[in-house]
C-alpha cells in the first residue's frame, strides 16, 4: 500500500513537472504566440542567460529583436511578460496598480532583508502606510535634513585625502575602491536621516549597526537571493522566519547546507532590530518630554514618526503604528536607501571618469559652492550647500539624471496580475508575472534615439520629442509604489558628488577597465569600482 502511494505521488509530481515545463508553455498557454526568445532549457528556461549577463541586458536584447511586447520563460516553465509602451506602464503602475502588486515571493524576500514595511504591503494597507510616511519625506523636511548629510561627506573627503597622502607619490593620487567608501558614507547618512543615529562607519568599521548591515548586504548575491526566494516560496515559511522562535533558534539553519546563510541573515537582522529598538525607546522618552512645535526638535524620520504618534505637534494628526511596525518602516528605509544611493554614486563616478569633459564642466559648476574659503590665516568650516542651492545646479542635475538613466541602481522589478485583463490588446491571465524592465525602458532607442545606451548628460537640456516625463525613465518607477525616497536620494547624490568633484579628479584605475554590474536586486559594481583619485590642483 505504502509503495503504491509513493509511486502514485512520484508519478503525479513527474507528470505535473512535464506539463508545466514542456507542454503548457508550448501548447496550452494563451501567451504562447506572443513574440519572444526561444523557450530555452526545459527546467531553467532563459534563467541561465539572465544570470550570465548584466542585469537588464538580456531583456534589452529581446526587446530589440522582438519588439515592445515580449514573452520569456523562466525556471519551471513560468512565463514573464515585458510591456514597453507608456500606456501599458500607466495601467500596470498607476491607474490599475492595485491589480498589479509586487509578487508574493518578492514581498517576502524583501521583508526578510529589509523589514516588513512599505516594500511588502499592497492595496489599502499600502495606501494607509504611505499616507503616514509621506510627511517625513516632504520638501520642508528634506530642506531641514540636508545639513545632516555633511558630517559624512566631510569625513569622506578627509579620508580620501588621507589615503592620497599615504601614497609614495601623492601627486599621482591613489587607486581606491570607490563603492566601498561610498557605501560607508551613504550608510552613515541614512542612519542619521532615518534614526538620528551616528554610525560613523567611515571612521569606525566596528560600529554594531554598520557591521550588521555590511554582513546583511554581503549576503545579497544573485545565488543567495535565488535560495532565499526558494525558501520563502514554501507556504508559511516567510512568516516563520520572521518569528521570535526562528530568530532564537537561528543557529540550526547553519546545518542546512546551501541554506546555511539564513543563520547569518537572521543574526544580522536580530542585531539591527536590537539597536533600532533601543533608539526607538530613547526617542519615545524624548517625545514625551518634548514641547509642541519645538523648532529644535530632531528631524530624523523616526523622531518625526514618534512625535506624530504621540500627537506632540499641534495640527499634525497622530496615527497608530506599533513599535514593531514603526521599526520595520525605518529598517525598510535603511535597506532601500543605502545601497541604492551608493550604487548610483559609484556609477556616476565611473561614467564621469570615462567622460573627462563632462567631469571638468561639472567641476566648474560646483566648485564655487563647495570649495572652502579658508586661507593660510583663517580656517572656515567647509560650505554646506542646502536643498535649493543644489537644485539650481543645472549641469549637476543633467549628470545625475543621465547616470540614473543609463545605469539605474534598481535595473528591474516585478509585478503580477491579480486578475485577467487586456494590456495593449493582449489577454493577460490572472497570475502572470511581469518584468518592469527599468533599464530597458531607460535606454529604449524608440524614445532616446540611436545613442540611447551612451552617457550624454547634455540630452537633458534638449529632450527628445517622444520623451514622456512619467514613463521614459523608470529609475524610481511611477505611481503609488514609486520610490518614496526619490527626492532625498537625488539631493544626497548631488551633495556627495558636488563635494567629491570639487576636491578630486577621477579616472579609470587601469587601461581597458570595464564596468562590472552585478545581477542582484541592486545593480552594484562587483569589483567595488576601483578608480584612480587625484587631488584637484588649484592655483
Ligand atoms: C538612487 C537611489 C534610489 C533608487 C534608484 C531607488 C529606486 C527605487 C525603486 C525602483 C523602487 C520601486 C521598487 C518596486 O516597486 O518594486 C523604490 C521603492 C522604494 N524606495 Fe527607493 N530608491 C532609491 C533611494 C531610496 C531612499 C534614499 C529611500 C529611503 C530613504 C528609499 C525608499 C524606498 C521605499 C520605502 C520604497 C517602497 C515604496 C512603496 O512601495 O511605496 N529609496 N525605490
Amino acid at each position: 500500500m505504502a509503495l503504491y502511494l509513493t509511486l502514485s505521488i512520484a508519478l503525479y509530481l513527474i507528470s505535473r513537472l512535464l506539463y508545466t515545463t514542456l507542454l503548457y508553455p508550448r501548447f496550452f498557454s494563451p501567451l504562447r504566440n506572443l513574440p519572444g526568445p526561444p523557450l530555452g532549457d526545459p527546467i531553467y528556461g532563459r534563467f541561465a542567460e539572465i544570470m550570465r549577463t548584466e542585469a537588464g541586458v538580456a531583456q534589452r536584447e529581446w526587446v530589440k529583436e522582438h519588439g515592445p511586447v515580449v514573452r520569456a520563460v523562466g525556471p519551471l516553465g513560468i512565463e514573464r511578460l515585458i510591456f514597453m509602451s507608456p500606456e501599458a506602464c500607466q495601467k500596470i503602475l498607476v491607474s490599475d496598480w492595485v491589480d498589479y502588486p509586487r509578487p508574493k515571493f518578492m514581498r517576502d524576500t524583501l521583508g526578510l532583508v529589509a523589514g516588513y514595511g512599505l516594500l511588502t504591503v499592497t492595496g489599502n494597507e499600502h495606501k494607509q502606510m504611505r499616507k503616514a510616511m509621506n510627511p517625513a519625506f516632504s520638501i520642508n523636511n528634506l530642506m531641514a535634513q540636508s545639513d545632516m548629510y555633511y558630517d559624512a561627506i566631510e569625513s569622506l573627503v578627509e579620508l580620501i585625502n588621507a589615503q592620497i597622502d599615504a601614497q609614495p607619490d601623492p601627486h599621482n593620487g591613489a587607486e581606491l575602491l570607490m563603492y566601498e567608501w561610498l557605501a560607508k558614507a551613504t550608510l552613515d547618512i541614512i542612519c542619521a536621516t532615518a534614526f538620528g543615529y551616528t554610525t560613523d562607519s567611515l571612521h569606525n568599521p566596528h560600529n554594531e549597526l554598520a557591521e550588521a548591515y555590511e554582513k546583511l548586504t554581503s549576503l545579497q548575491t544573485g545565488p543567495n537571493l535565488a535560495r532565499f526566494i526558494a525558501v520563502v516560496s514554501i507556504p508559511g515559511f516567510a512568516r516563520f522566519l520572521n518569528s521570535d522562535f526562528a530568530h532564537r533558534h537561528r543557529k540550526w539553519f547553519g546545518y542546512l547546507g546551501p541554506f546555511a546563510q539564513i543563520t547569518h541573515l537572521l543574526t544580522s537582522m536580530s542585531r539591527i532590530r536590537a539597536v533600532s529598538a533601543s533608539i526607538l525607546a530613547s526617542k519615545t522618552r524624548e517625545a514625551a518630554a518634548s514641547l509642541p512645535n519645538d523648532a529644535d526638535a530632531k528631524r530624523d524620520i523616526m523622531s518625526l514618526l514618534v512625535r506624530a504618534r504621540a500627537g506632540v505637534d499641534e495640527g499634525k494628526e497622530g496615527f497608530t503604528l506599533s513599535d514593531g511596525a514603526m521599526m520595520d518602516q525605518v529598517l525598510t528605509f535603511l535597506g532601500a536607501g543605502h545601497e541604492t544611493t551608493a550604487s548610483g554614486l559609484a556609477w556616476t563616478l565611473w561614467l564621469l571618469a570615462n567622460d573627462p569633459i563632462s567631469q571638468s564642466k561639472l567641476r566648474e559648476e560646483v566648485t564655487p559652492l563647495f570649495a572652502s574659503t579658508s586661507t593660510s590665516t583663517s580656517t572656515e568650516a567647509p560650505p554646506r550647500p542646502g536643498y535649493r542651492a543644489l537644485k539650481d545646479l543645472a549641469w549637476l542635475d543633467c549628470v545625475v539624471q543621465e547616470s540614473l538613466r543609463v545605469l539605474p541602481p534598481v535595473p528591474m522589478t516585478f509585478r503580477q496580475a491579480a486578475k485577467t485583463d487586456y494590456i495593449d490588446g493582449v489577454l493577460v491571465p490572472e497570475g502572470t508575472l511581469f518584468y518592469v524592465p527599468i533599464r530597458v525602458i531607460n535606454t529604449w532607442k524608440e524614445v532616446w534615439g540611436p545613442d540611447a545606451e551612451e552617457f550624454k548628460p547634455s540630452r537633458w537640456l534638449n529632450l527628445p520629442p517622444k520623451y514622456n516625463p512619467a514613463f521614459s525613465t523608470l529609475s524610481f518607477i511611477a505611481g503609488p509604489h514609486a520610490c518614496i525616497g526619490k527626492t532625498m536620494a537625488i539631493i544626497e547624490m548631488k551633495a556627495v558628488l558636488g563635494a567629491l568633484i570639487t576636491h578630486f579628479e577621477f579616472s579609470p584605475a587601469y587601461e581597458g577597465q570595464v564596468p562590472q554590474p552585478t545581477a542582484a536586486v541592486t545593480m552594484k559594481p562587483k569589483d567595488n569600482m576601483p578608480l584612480r583619485v587625484k587631488r584637484v590642483k588649484r592655483d
